[in-house]
């Protein structure tokens, strides 16, 4: 099960999450009380060891300004959520990074329909936290994609035998308050995730 822990912006739970066996870990990089800039980004991005991908969240911005703070931030994945169109991948290609989709269950649930590595199927409210119907997409994505949405320790089992996914996304489920990373909450969730 892959595991992406995202919306960190502090070193103690970068660690926590890298220690945990995260596979992924999120810098969110867009409006959003988890924001961080492309410096802060960097410096996150520096205590993560090669086997880990850094990821850089993106929502609604020009393509050209999401190139140039994923490229200050030297992370390894960009990932683009809400209705970025094909072109946006497209024109990402060349930067040699992961490229990720972000869609609600009501888009192209293919993996790759927009020439991205992997898709990730979210709840219509990116980073808020909110549970929605997972067993909806059973059977709907195939191939490299993740599950997320609400998820946190206690119901990411039931939401993994409901959905099948391929891996899990969480933010808001590790969290102590809105933005607020917990180590404890980290482990708990990776723990549970590859129960
Ligand atoms: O975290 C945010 O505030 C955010 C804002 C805008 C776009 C994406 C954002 N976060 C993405 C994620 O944290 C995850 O990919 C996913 O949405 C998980 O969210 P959660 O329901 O909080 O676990």
């Amino acid at each position: 099960m892959f595991v992406k822990i995202c919306g960190l912006s502090e070193p103690e739970h970068v660690e926590a999450a890298v220690e945990a066996g995260a596979d992924a870990i999120g810098f969110v990089m867009t409006r959003s009380p988890r924001r961080v800039s492309p410096a802060r980004a960097a410096e996150l991005a520096a205590q993560v060891p090669a086997h880990v991908l850094t990821v850089g969240v993106f929502m609604g911005e020009p393509v050209e300004e999401v190139r140039q703070a994923a490229t200050a931030a030297g992370v390894r994945a960009v990932q683009l959520h809400g209705r970025h169109p094909h072109a946006d991948f497209t024109a990402l290609k060349d930067l040699g990074l992961t490229l990720v989709r972000a869609v609600p269950a009501d888009a192209d649930l293919r993996t790759g329909a927009f020439d991205e590595d992997l898709l990730i199927v979210d709840a219509p409210r990116a980073g808020a936290g909110e549970p929605w119907d997972w067993a909806a997409v059973r059977g709907g994505p195939s191939g490299h994609w993740l599950l997320a949405g609400g998820l946190d320790p206690g119901n990411v089992r039931q939401a993994i035998a409901a959905a099948q996914p391929w891996g899990v996304d969480v933010s808001s489920g590790v969290e102590v308050s809105r933005g607020v990373k917990d180590s404890a909450l980290i482990r708990a969730f990776l723990q549970a995730a590859r129960a």
